[in-house]
């Protein structure tokens, strides 16, 4: 028999809130279904039409009190669908030899999986009819995977923000590939960038010197350069490498274009990429080494992000909330490590906020598939997570 909470997950990976036109009107529906089975107070923002911010509320007996919110997303990154052993969309249930069932669907690891436990670790604490002090809120964004330009990026600057009076976040994280549960508490800046190159045109035929591409290619070679010493700071870690990527800086060509018909020279060339800067640098001198780059080579540089930096929030285990957190994680037997997170959650909003944020994701031994085709989620790994948030939902709620 398929367990309720399963039920549930896969109606929720049903939906397509797919990016670019992801249907957040029924998953807006969804959760308001969801929000009133459970008993819970709900409020729908939208700083942008169609664009809403869906707010789960389980009041705490002292509303006065900082509350606790747990984040998630609700959009999901498109798909190449020819590459799937099970339609993205689906949410099938495949039993595995050894017993187990894995969830495939777009969406299953990043981050329905989260959004789903948060729902019912509350569904559990109000049927339970335990107390909590501070108000427990669950939260669903939208178009964290385009930037968060009109979901959090906008949300945290609002009255209605305020008014929530958010006292600690639980964010996004990265399940684990081993036995280790890491917890995150800052995360590198993203830093897109596009260099243009101008340059002479003419006839396919001929020798023409100081192309846009001439000039473009020593900029593109410099940054494979940067990006290779960069990698090969973590390199000797092996295959636990990926838990170092946040100390160092990544850099990716993601985007080459210019040209029109092949036979004349092109009169610019764009190269866009996608810089990942670690804390443990100076985002703005980074910056000025990339601006450097571009006056050196006659190239334009354009920041295509305005972020001139992401905070990080102080983890010292003396601290209330951290203290409930690292409670939590023993009682689970959780075996924490503190890292950086590689890529970009809306952590860094809440944050930029002023508010301590931890990404954090209980599932253990898993294989990471956010954004990759077949992602699926183990489905024991998923009902453990639930009782994981339930009792993390009571510990932060109940911490003075
Ligand atoms: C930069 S906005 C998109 C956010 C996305 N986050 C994750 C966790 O995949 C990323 O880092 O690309
Ligand atoms: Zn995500
Ligand atoms: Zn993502």
């Amino acid at each position: 028999m398929e367990p309720a909470p399963v039920t549930r997950f896969r109606k929720y990976l049903q939906i397509k809130t797919v990016q670019p036109t992801p249907d957040y009107a029924a998953c807006t529906e969804f959760l308001i279904e969801q929000a009133k089975e459970i008993g819970l107070e709900y409020q729908i923002h939208e700083c942008v039409k169609g664009k809403p911010i869906v707010i789960l509320k389980s009041i705490g007996t002292d509303p006065t009190l900082k509350t606790i919110m747990f984040s998630s997303h609700t959009d999901v990154v498109p798909v190449f669908e020819d590459k799937w052993d099970y339609p993205p969309f689906a949410a099938e249930r495949v039993k595995l030899e050894n017993g187990n069932y894995n969830i495939y669907a777009r969406g299953a690891q990043d981050m329905k999986v989260t959004g789903s436990a948060y729902l019912e670790a509350l569904r559990n604490l109000k049927s339970s009819g335990k107390h909590h002090k501070r108000t427990i809120i669950a939260l669903f964004a939208p178009d964290e995977e385009i930037y968060s330009i009109e979901g959090m990026d906008m949300f945290v600057n609002t009255e209605e923000f305020k008014d929530l009076n958010v006292g600690f976040d639980i964010d996004e994280g990265d399940p684990s590939f081993n036995d280790e549960t890491f917890f995150f508490t800052a995360e590198r800046v993203t830093c897109p960038v596009a260099f243009t190159a101008y340059g002479n045109t003419g006839h396919g035929s001929q020798f023409i010197e100081g192309t846009a591409i001439e000039k473009i290619m020593p900029v593109i070679n410099e940054i494979i350069q940067f990006r290779t010493k960069q990698h090969n700071i973590i390199k000797h870690y092996g295959p636990l490498e990926l838990i170092h990527q946040g100390e160092v800086t990544s850099a990716n060509l993601t985007m080459l274009s210019g040209g029109t018909q092949v036979n004349v020279v092109p009169a610019s060339y764009t190269a866009t990429f996608d810089f990942r800067v670690t804390p443990n640098v100076n985002f703005l001198e980074f910056c000025q080494y990339l601006k450097d780059l571009a006056a050196k080579n006659d190239v334009k540089i354009e920041f295509l992000s305005k972020t001139t930096g992401n905070p990080v929030t102080e983890y010292s285990e003396s601290d209330p909330f951290m203290a409930s957190l690292q409670r939590t994680l023993k009682k689970h037997n959780k075996k924490p490590r503190h890292i950086i997170m590689s890529a970009a959650t809306d952590a860094r909003f809440v944050r930029r906020a002023g508010i301590p944020a931890v990404g954090i994701n209980p599932m253990l031994n898993h294989k990471q598939l956010a954004h990759d085709h077949n992602e699926y989620v183990d489905e024991s790994e998923f009902l453990k997570s639930i009782t994981f948030y339930e009792d993390l939902m009571i510990e932060l709620a109940n911490t003075d």
